[in-house]
């Protein structure tokens, strides 16, 4: 394989392991089937220790993110916006870099989680362990989720959950309903769930159906992705103010990655699993940025939003 060339999905018709930006107008890059090799290996689990750690919030990063919250709260009240979500970027020094050892830690901590590690000479590297799925199908018989609100994990997954939360969560829902079924039959929505995802409990509502035969694997990823989860409501309105406001470029945060199209040796068609890339981070030498978000609706409290964000900075952090 050449590796310093980068190729790109034309119409999600390719087979390989995509890896998408967030702003949709951008290109998504592949790794085609033809030029890749496949490796198995088994991984033990066992060797961590997970140390509780301790880790300082930086003030400067504070008083940014609350004013970005702060603006985005008064942007949704003035032009009628439902939610938007917003993020920030963290900077974290690594001593002693030892990639293997990160995933390591990553697979232990997330055992409900997609956990990958992505690198590309031209694009450089990225981890993560995303809770988020965007999309399984196969025969064209597909699952997504709505995954939104966040509370620490305190021992238990029997948690009540404030309307802010299952309001931002039912947004989410009801956004891929209504861009589903125009395109797909037998919806199903679930009951919504709490899940955990490392230190953090999320809501969830799983959601099946099945692709119209003049749908194209496209139309469908184009009609989810960005979710409210990660953009807005609307959703160009919500896209416009976070590619304005936010204090850094996204780029692959809050895009999705995984197979595409690709074939097993027990199923005959191919099947496609993509990723929200969430909880996740760009390693530049020995320099780790994290990126971390969190949605923002008429009823946020923007110290609150601050503190959501650092609690999913810690997940991260922790394995470093
Ligand atoms: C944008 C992120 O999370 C999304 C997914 C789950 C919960 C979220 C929330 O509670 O705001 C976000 O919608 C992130 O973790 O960076």
């Amino acid at each position: 394989m050449n590796v310093e060339r980068l190729f790109y999905t034309d119409d999600f018709s390719e087979s390989g392991f995509v890896f998408a930006p967030f702003d949709n107008q951008q290109k998504s890059i592949l790794f085609p089937l033809e030029t890749s090799d496949f490796i198995t290996e088994n991984i033990s689990l066992d060797a961590f220790i997970d140390e509780e750690k301790t880790f300082f919030a930086d003030e400067a990063a504070k008083e940014t993110h609350i004013k970005l919250v702060e603006k985005t709260i008064e942007e949704i009240k003035k032009n009628d916006l439902k939610k938007v979500v917003v993020s920030r970027t963290e900077q974290v020094k690594i001593d002693d870099f030892n990639l293997v050892v990160i995933y390591q830690k990553l697979l232990q901590n997330y055992k409900n989680a997609f956990v990958y590690v992505w690198f590309h000479p031209k694009i450089g590297l990225w981890l993560g362990a995303t809770p988020e799925t965007l999309l399984e199908i196969k025969d064209s018989v597909f699952t997504t989720m709505s995954l939104a609100g966040t509370q620490l994990y305190k021992d238990t997954e029997n948690i009540v959950w404030k309307s802010k939360e299952l309001n931002e969560q039912q947004l989410v829902t009801d956004f891929i309903e209504s861009q589903l079924s125009g395109i797909s039959s037998n919806l199903k929505i679930d009951k919504t769930e709490t899940v955990k995802a490392g230190s953090l409990l999320h809501l969830k509502t799983k959601v099946t159906g099945v692709l119209n035969e003049k749908s194209s694997l496209k139309t469908l990823v184009s009609a989810l992705h960005p979710t409210p989860a990660v953009c807005g409501m609307p959703r160009e309105k919500s896209k416009k103010f976070i590619l304005e406001n936010e204090n850094y470029k996204r780029s692959f945060y809050t895009g999705f990655l995984g197979e595409l199209n690709l074939q097993s040796s027990t199923f005959k068609t191919p099947s496609s699993s993509l990723f929200v890339n969430l909880r996740c981070m760009s390693i530049n030498k020995n320099n780790a940025s994290i990126f971390i978000g969190g949605g923002i609706t008429k009823d946020s409290n923007a110290a609150k939003e601050w503190e959501e964000t650092v609690s999913k900075s810690n997940v991260m952090k922790r394995v470093l």
